[in-house]
C-alpha cells in the first residue's frame, strides 16, 4: 500500500492528461489488440515528460525501457504489451499519445529483481532508466519541471550483477567472437568476462573447433559483427549453446584499441606480464570491455589477468562429445545427472564455479595436472586439515561478486558485510595451512594458494569489522548497517533522532491527559508524517476551542480523525534533520569503504579466486575419500590403462537405490599395458565390445572416457588404478540422436560427427563409439563401421573403444594387430538371461535381443513368433555362409585400403612388362607387346 501511494505522489503524468494510477487499476482496459499500440514517435507537441521519455527511448530502440516513476519502473508503448506478454501482467493505459490511448505496465521496485530476471530470460535486453534527482527538487524549477532521469544500465544475458539474477553455482560468461579479415579458414578468436566476477579469458580456435569451445565456455550471450552473425553455420554454433547473440558494429574489434583497453583495465604499461596475445585475440578483448563499458554506462568490475584458453592448454572436446559425456549438464539438461552433480562437493558458490570450469577445461599439460593432483592428494591424507578447511570455507560468502557489485555502484551492506567475511576466511585458511599443513611441506599449489589468501589486507578486514554490524540490511538507502562506536557524529545524529522518538511518546501521553480521549495515539505514514489519531466520536472537542487553536485538522477518515500541533511539527523536523544527518552519514561512510575494496580490488580478486581453488581442491579431496577413488599417473605417454575402473554417476545412482554393486572392469589400451594385464588383450589399441543390449556396454565406454576426463582435471578417479598418457583429444559418440531442428537424420547426424573424429582424431586421442552406422541398411552400416575401424587403426593409431552389434566386426580382429575382442559376461538360467556387467576377452556368440525383448515385457505371442523368424534366419545365414566359405570370403576383405596391408603378388600387367626385353624385340613384336598390354589393362587375357 505504502508503495502505491508514494508512486501517486512522486509521478508527474507522462501526458497532461489527469493522472491514472494505472497499475493498480484491473485488466478490463487492455490496450486493444486490434489496433496496434502507437509507435512512440517524436511529436512537436508532446509534453515535457512525454519529450524525456521519447528521447531516452530513441537512443535504446533494442531494449525495454524501464522509467522509473516513484516506486515503479513503468513501460510504456510496445515495451508494455512485450513485457506484459512476457510477465503476465495487467497491461493498461495512460493518457494519450498522438490521439491514441498509450499502453502501459508497470513492476513495483521491490519484485524488480524478479521481474527483471524473467524478462533476460525470455531473451530481452532492458534500459533501466533511474530518476536522477529528488522529485522535490525537480519541482524547486516548477510545478511542471520533470525529473532527470536517464538510462543508468543496460542489462543483458551476459552482464547481470545481481546474485537473485545469477546461478551462485554457474558462471555467467559474456563472449566477443572475432575472426580476422572475415576469411572462413582463419582461426576465431573468443574472448570471454564474467562481469559478476571480473574473470577474464581469451584464446584461438580453428572454426572446426568453435561449436566445442562454445560449448565448453557455456555463454550466455554472444557479441559478433553482424557480418560474422550473418554466417549460419557461425549462428548456429552460438545459439546452439542456448547464448542469446548481439550484433555490434565492426568498429569495435579493433586489436590496438583493444590493447588499449586492456593496459587500462589491468592498470599496467605493458601486456607482457600477462603473456603474449594475438592481434585477433586483443581485438576480441576490445570488443569486450567496450560493449560492458557501453551496458554498464562507462563503469567496469575490477577486471582479472586474462586467462589463456586454446587448443594447446585443455583437452579438446566437441560439443557433440561434451553433450553425450554429460558433464558439466545431463542430456536433459539439468546438473541432475551429470558427472559434475556426481563430483561436486564443494561448500560455496565460488568454489562451485571453479569446479565447474576445471571439468568443463580439463588440462593437457601433464605438469600442472601433476601439481593439481599433488594438493588432492595432500588433503586426501590430511583429514584433519580438510574438514577444517571445509568448515571454514562453508561460511565464506561470495566476494568475488560483492566486489564487482560494489565496483558497479550496485553494492549493498551485505556486499560490505561478506568482503569482510571472506576476508576473515582467508586469514584462517592461510592460518591452516601455514600450522597444520607447513610440518609436511605444502605441496606447490596449495602453497600458492596459501600465500594468495596470507596476502589478504588485514586493516580492510579491521576497518569492515569495526564499521558495520554483524547482520546488514539488504539495502544502504535506508541505513542502519553501520556499527555504534564506529563515528561519533553518528552517534549523535541517531541519539538526537531517539530523543526525538522518545519526545513523541511523551506527547502522546500529555495529549491524552490534555483532551481526555484515552484512545488518542500518536502514529505516522509516508504521506503525513507524525500525526494524532482519534476515533470520530471522539473528534469533536478538538475541533472546537479552546483545544481547536492548538489542534489542527489535517484528515477526515472513515472512522478516524487526524490532527497536528505545533509541538508535533517541531519534533518532527528535529526527528527528520538527525535521521537525514544519520542517513547521509552512513551513505558516506559506505562510500568510503566501498571505494577502499575498490582500490584494493585486484588483491581481493586473488583473495577470491585463491578461496574458489581451496575449496574445488578440498571438494575433490573429500570426493576421493568419501568415494573410494585413486590417484592416476598421468604421463606422456601412450598408456590407457585403468584397473578395477568404475562408472561414477552410475555407480553412485546404484549406491542411492540400493540397487547392488557396481561391478568394476579393466580397459587396457595402448601400448602400455601395465602389469597383470590379461596378455590377450594388454596392448591393443582398439577394443570391440560386442554383447547383449542392457549388458553395460554404453556404461563401459562412457566410464573409460569420464575417467580420462577426470584424470586431465587433476581430479582422482573412480577406479583401483590408473595410467594414463595424456590425451589431446576426446571424442565420444554415445547414442546419437535426431537432430530434426538442423534438418539432418539419425544417420546423418552420425556421420557427419564420424567425419569430425576421423579428421581430426590424433595417436594422442581417444575415441568412444558406440554402435556407428546402425542407422542404415545392415549392410551399409557394417561397411562403414568395418572401414572406419580399419582408418582407427591404421592411419589414426588413437586409442578407441568400439561398441557394435556387428558380430561379424569381430572378425578384424584376427586381420589387425592392433584390434581387440571384448564383450560383456552373461549367462543364461532357465531361458532368462542374466547380466554380469564384467568385461572379458572374446567375442559375443549371440545378441540374445529376444531375452531383452522379453525383460522389457513385449507380449508373450510376440517373443515367441520372433524366437521362429530367428531361428529361421540363422539357418539361412548358416547355409549363405558355407556357400561363401564365410565372413572372410565377403569383399569387405577384398577392398583396399590405406596402411600397411599385406603386399599383394605382380599382376599379369607387370608380369607382362616385366617378361619384355626390349633389346631383342622388332618393331612389329614391340607393336604387338603394346597390343597386349592394351588388352590386359583393359581386363582382356
Ligand atoms: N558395471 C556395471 N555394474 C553394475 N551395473 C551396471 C554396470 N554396467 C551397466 N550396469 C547397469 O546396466 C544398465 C544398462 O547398461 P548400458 O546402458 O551400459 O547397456 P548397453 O549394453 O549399452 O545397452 P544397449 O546396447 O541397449 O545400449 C545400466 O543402466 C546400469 O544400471
Amino acid at each position: 500500500m505504502a508503495g502505491k501511494q508514494t508512486r501517486r505522489k512522486l509521478v508527474e503524468p507522462l501526458e497532461d492528461a489527469p493522472e491514472v494510477a494505472a497499475a493498480e487499476k484491473p485488466c478490463a482496459e487492455a490496450a486493444s489488440s486490434a489496433e496496434p499500440p502507437p509507435a512512440p514517435s517524436p511529436a512537436a507537441d508532446a509534453t515535457p515528460s512525454m519529450a524525456q521519455f521519447l528521447e531516452i527511448k530513441a537512443a535504446n530502440p533494442d531494449c525495454l525501457l524501464w522509467y522509473r516513476m516513484g516506486d515503479f519502473y513503468e513501460l510504456f508503448f510496445e515495451d508494455a504489451v512485450a513485457a506484459s506478454a512476457t510477465l503476465g501482467i495487467v497491461l493498461t493505459k495512460r493518457g494519450k499519445h498522438l490521439g491514441q490511448d498509450i499502453p502501459m505496465c508497470g513492476v513495483p521496485i521491490h519484485r524488480a529483481d524478479e521481474y527483471l530476471h524473467r524478462l533476460i530470460k525470455a531473451g530481452h535486453r532492458v534500459a533501466v532508466a533511474e530518476q536522477l534527482e529528488d522529485p522535490a527538487e525537480a519541482r524547486k524549477r516548477g510545478a511542471k519541471a520533470v525529473v532527470k532521469r536517464d538510462v543508468v544500465r543496460v542489462v543483458t544475458p551476459g552482464t547481470l550483477t545481481e546474485d537473485t539474477l545469477l546461478d551462485a553455482k554457474a558462471r555467467n560468461y559474456l563472449t566477443a567472437l572475432f575472426r580476422a579479415g572475415g576469411q572462413a579458414e582463419a582461426p576465431l578468436a573468443l574472448a570471454s568476462i564474467d562481469i559478476s566476477t571480473g574473470e577474464v579469458e581469451v584464446g584461438e580456435v580453428t572454426g572446426a573447433d568453435l561449436s566445442g569451445e562454445l560449448a565448453r565456455l557455456a555463454p550466455s550471450e554472444v557479441i559478433a559483427s553482424d557480418m560474422m552473425l550473418a554466417d549460419a553455420e557461425l549462428r548456429g554454433c552460438v545459439t546452439r549453446v542456448g547464448a542469446s547473440t548481439t550484433p555490434v558494429p565492426g568498429a569495435y574489434f579493433d586489436s590496438l584499441a583493444g590493447e588499449a583497453a586492456l593496459k587500462k583495465q589491468l592498470k599496467v604499461a605493458e601486456l607482457g606480464g600477462f603473456g603474449s596475445f594475438t592481434r585477433p585475440e586483443l581485438a576480441a578483448l576490445g570488443a569486450l570491455i567496450k560493449y560492458v563499458e557501453l551496458t554498464q554506462l562507462g563503469r567496469m568490475p575490477a577486471i582479472r589477468p586474462p586467462k589463456r584458453s586454446g587448443s594447446n592448454a585443455i583437452l579438446l572436446i566437441d560439443a557433440a562429445s561434451r553433450a553425450s559425456l554429460e558433464l558439466v549438464r545431463s542430456v536433459a539438461g539439468d546438473k541432475q545427472g551429470s558427472l559434475l552433480a556426481a563430483i561436486d562437493r564443494t561448500v560455496t558458490g565460488a568454489g562451485a564455479r571453479e569446479l565447474a570450469a576445471r571439468l568443463s577445461s580439463p588440462l593437457r599439460d601433464v605438469g600442472r595436472i601433476n601439481e593439481r593432483l599433488d594438493a588432492v592428494g595432500f588433503l586426501v591424507d590430511q583429514e584433519n586439515l580438510r574438514s577444517d578447511l571445509r568448515a571454514s570455507l562453508k561460511s565464506a560468502p561470495d566476494i568475488a561478486r560483492a566486489i564487482s557489485r560494489l565496483g558497479f555502484g550496485r553494492g549493498s551492506p551485505r556486499d560490505l558485510a561478506a568482503v569482510r567475511e571472506g576476508l576473515s576466511t582467508a586469514e584462517r585458511g592461510a592460518a591452516l595451512l601455514a600450522g597444520e599443513g607447513a610440518g609436511m611441506g605444502l605441496p606447490l599449489e596449495l602453497g600458492r594458494i596459501a600465500g594468495e589468501l596470507a596476502s589478504a589486507s588485514g586493516k580492510l578486514r579491521a576497518d569492515l569489522a569495526a564499521a558495520i554490524v554483524d547482520d546488514p540490511p539488504h539495502l544502504k538507502r535506508d541505513g542502519g548497517f553501520v556499527r555504534e562506536g564506529y563515528r561519533s557524529e553518528l552517534d549523535e545524529a541517531r541519539r538526537l533522532k531517539e530523543d526525538g522518538r522518545g519526545f513523541m511518546a511523551g506527547l502522546e501521553a500529555k495529549y491524552v491527559e490534555r483532551t481526555g480521549v484515552k484512545s488518542l495515539k500518536v502514529r505516522h505514514n509516508n504521506i503525513l508524517g507524525f500525526y494524532i489519531e482519534v476515533t470520530q466520536v471522539n473528534a469533536k472537542p478538538l475541533l472546537e476551542p479552546p483545544l481547536a487553536d492548538e489542534f489542527r485538522h489535517r484528515q477526515t477518515m472513515a472512522n478516524a480523525v487526524r490532527f497536528s500541533t505545533a509541538e508535533l511539527i517541531d519534533i518532527e523536523g528535529r526527528i527528520a534533520s538527525a535521521t537525514e544527518r544519520a542517513l547521509s552519514l552512513e551513505q558516506e561512510i559506505f562510500a568510503e569503504l566501498a571505494s577502499a575494496i575498490e582500490r584494493e580490488a585486484g588483491a581481493l580478486g586473488r583473495v577470491a579466486a585463491a578461496l574458489a581453488d581451496l575449496d574445488a581442491t578440498a571438494s575433490l579431496a573429500e570426493l576421493a575419500r568419501v568415494e573410494g577413488y585413486a590417484r592416476p599417473m598421468v604421463d606422456d605417454s601412450q598408456a590407457f590403462d585403468i584397473r578395477g575402473g568404475r562408472h561414477p554417476v552410475v555407480e553412485q545412482a546404484l549406491k542411492a537405490a540400493r540397487a547392488g554393486a557396481f561391478i568394476e572392469n579393466d580397459c587396457a589400451l595402448g601400448a602400455a599395458g601395465g602389469a597383470g594385464s590379461d596378455d590377450e588383450i594388454a596392448d591393443n589399441r582398439i577394443w570391440l565390445v560386442t554383447g547383449p543390449n542392457m549388458a553395460g556396454k554404453s556404461t563401459f565406454l562412457r566410464q573409460n572416457a569420464l575417467i580420462a576426463v577426470l584424470a586431465q582435471v587433476g581430479s582422482y578417479v573412480p577406479a583401483r588404478a590408473a595410467t594414463i598418457g595424456a590425451l589431446d583429444r576426446l571424442f565420444s559418440r554415445v547414442g546419437a540422436s535426431d537432430d530434426l531442428a538442423r534438418g539432418r537424420s539419425t544417420f546423418m547426424v552420425e556421420m557427419v560427427e564420424t567425419a569430425a573424429i576421423l579428421n581430426q582424431a590424433s595417436d594422442r586421442s581417444l575415441i568412444i563409439l558406440d554402435e556407428i552406422g546402425r542407422g542404415t541398411a545392415t549392410f551399409d552400416g557394417l561397411s562403414i563401421a568395418w572401414a572406419t575401424v580399419e582408418f582407427l587403426h591404421d592411419v589414426l593409431k588413437a586409442r578407441a573403444l568400439f561398441a557394435t552389434h556387428y558380430h561379424e566386426l569381430t572378425a578384424l580382429a584376427r586381420r589387425l594387430g592392433g584390434v581387440a575382442n571384448v564383450t560383456m559376461d552373461v549367462r543364461e538360467w532357465q531361458d532368462e538371461i542374466v547380466f554380469l556387467h564384467k568385461v572379458k576377452t572374446g567375442a559375443a556368440d549371440r545378441s540374445y535381443g529376444i531375452q531383452v525383448a522379453k525383460l522389457a515385457g513385449l507380449p508373450a505371442e510376440v517373443v515367441g513368433r520372433a524366437r521362429e523368424v530367428l531361428a529361421l534366419l540363422e539357418k539361412t545365414e548358416s547355409r549363405k555362409n558355407a556357400r561363401n566359405g564365410g565372413l572372410d570370403e565377403l569383399p569387405l576383405f577384398a577392398v583396399s585400403r590405406p596402411g600397411p596391408a599385406e603386399p599383394a603378388g605382380p599382376s599379369p600387367i607387370e608380369n607382362a612388362v616385366d617378361e619384355l626385353k626390349p633389346d631383342e624385340l622388332t618393331p612389329r613384336a614391340a607393336l604387338d607387346a603394346i597390343y597386349r598390354l592394351k588388352a590386359l589393362r583393359q581386363g582382356g587375357a
